[in-house]
């Protein structure tokens, strides 16, 4: 679900791992609706830049125009500003939109070395952009710039106190709250600068805000190459939480924590700085709302033994009319005695629902039950079968084996678990019978079991079926797809008890 409406403004990355594209990937993966305005063109892979083609000015402000006065933003994020002319019209409009948050990730130069904004535009980014910005992001180096622009002296850093005195002194310049990265700058244990590749242990992002508050990040170094796009996609990530309603230490903290396992979690793409895994906490459903069964019937683990049962030969003779009586008689007298079961397994299933309306409706099913064991007496009766006579019947072996499974599931599992468990007979009765409804070698006049295909094509059952699906579909949605893929072996193993109780009796 979209919540948080993000406009960016920066360069494009080809390779999709730093720029608008990885911008877009964070805000996708927040949940969040991104709109871009393109300030560059770039040639570039993992291993650098090879080529900028800089967007005239006045088109990047008529996209971010086209954007906000339509559509609007909560949040406006900026990378790649690219030229001096492009800021100025960004400050312009920023200020005629009134968007309430800024954040600014002030790209200079890309981790390859790249310029991507004109030395002499740090002068408009000072004076035009850091007074509206509510969050800056530099990275140690981008903040010495910014600072030795501004006229001011920059000390070496020594300790994190010194890179957090650097976020004050940039705070000065404007920005309410200023995150000074420390990726280029890792500590040892105990928080001083580490002077060779074996003392890099911890890493720490300093941010300092309002009214002299400051948050330290520390996350441990990783010693990757896969850090193309980090800062795009930190600032990103920021700006997705503040759209979504976080508070900025909350939101900086989350996304720093993103981030880091976006590189621990990488792909390892290009030969050069690879990109960051975007998607490491996102889960993608494999089926669209409201087509879980669609999707459940088609499934690769499924589609075949769904088949199996729906056009068994026990089906089949049932359809032509050449099922042995006695075999009938026999499936039905334990399809009976199943149903008893049945009824207690939705009597389960009410139990176990959380409101009102799906307890009603497992009542109700066990109502509808009744209703067809009254249908199997009637059956049995037909065939000389007195109901003392049912009732004293053994169960065979298929039945309480599938009944039982059912049960278990209900009472070591949840309520969706269950509900797995019972569809297969509910939405396979249906199946079946509207299967044989319109096959061609379906023989209705004479055939003795017609009333009993007629029965699971009535309109009664088939709104059961309807609303036994639609609480699946209401459901499922709301599962990991991990989860997912565990109710379905549920519904699997269920469907193979149903071809085993079909083989119970002989069909020919
Ligand atoms: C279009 C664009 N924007 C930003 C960066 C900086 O990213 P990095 O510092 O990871 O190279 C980049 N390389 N390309």
């Amino acid at each position: 679900m979209v919540k948080g409406r993000v406009l960016i403004i920066a360069g494009s990355d080809p390779s999709g791992g730093a720029g608008l594209e990885a911008d877009q990937k964070v805000l996708a993966a927040h949940g969040c609706y991104a709109m871009t305005s393109t300030t560059a063109l770039t040639v570039q892979n993992t291993k650098g830049v090879t080529g900028v083609h800089v967007i005239p000015s006045d088109f990047v402000g008529r996209q971010v125009e086209a954007c906000l006065e339509d559509v609007g933003a909560d949040v406006i994020k900026t990378g790649m500003l690219a030229s001096a002319e492009t800021i100025e019209v960004i400050a312009k409009l920023v200020t005629k939109f009134n968007v309430p948050t800024l954040v600014i990730d002030p790209v200079m130069v890309s981790t390859s070395g790249a310029q991507l904004l004109p030395h002499e535009a740090i002068a408009q980014l000072s004076q035009h952009l850091l007074p509206h910005t509510t969050i800056l992001t530099p990275n140690i180096p981008e903040a010495t710039l910014l600072l030795t622009q501004n006229g001011q002296q920059v000390n070496e850093i020594q300790s994190v106190s010194d890179v957090e005195a650097m976020g004050r002194k940039i705070q000065q310049l404007g920005p309410k709250w200023v995150l000074v990265k420390g990726g280029h700058m890792p500590f040892r244990k105990d928080l001083t600068v580490a002077k060779t590749d074996e003392e890099k242990e911890i890493v720490v992002d300093v941010l300092v805000g309002p009214e002299g508050s400051v948050l330290r990040v520390q996350s441990p170094y990783q010693k990757s190459t896969s850090t193309h796009g980090t800062g795009c996609s930190l600032a990103s990530a920021i700006a997705a939480r503040v759209a979504q309603g976080a508070d900025m230490p909350t939101a900086v903290r989350g996304a720093c924590r993103y981030i880091e396992a976006g590189i621990k979690t990488a792909p390892q793409l290009g030969s050069g700085n690879g990109p960051l895994d975007h998607f490491h906490s996102t889960y993608t459903l494999p089926f669209s709302p409201g087509y879980f069964v669609e999707y459940l019937l088609e499934h690769p683990a499924v589609r075949s033994v769904w088949d199996e049962f729906v056009y068994h030969p026990f089906v089949m003779a049932l359809g032509n009319g050449t099922l042995p009586v006695e075999s009938f008689k026999g499936y039905i007298v334990q399809d009976y005695l199943y149903l008893i079961h049945f009824s207690r397994a939705n009597a389960l299933a009410a139990y176990k629902a959380k409101s009102i309306g799906d307890i009603s409706r497992s009542n109700e099913i066990v109502s509808h039950i009744l209703h067809e064991m009254k249908l199997h007496i009637n059956y049995c009766n037909s065939f000389g079968i007195a109901e003392p006579e049912i009732q004293a019947t053994q169960e065979l072996q298929a039945c309480t084996a599938y009944t039982r499974y059912v049960l278990d599931v209900g009472q070591s599992e949840d309520w969706l678990a269950l509900q797995m468990a019972l569809a297969p007979c509910l939405l396979g009765y249906g199946a079946v019978a509207k299967m044989l409804h319109a096959h061609a070698d379906t023989v209705r006049d004479g055939n003795t079991y017609w009333a009993w295909i007629e029965n699971y094509n009535a309109d009664d059952y088939v709104e059961a079926v309807r609303l036994g699906s639609e609480l699946i579909e209401k459901n499922i949605r709301l599962q990991s797809p991990s989860r997912i893929e565990e109710l379905i072996k549920i519904f699997v193993h269920a469907t193979k008890m149903e071809i085993g109780f079909w083989e119970m009796f002989p069909y020919k």
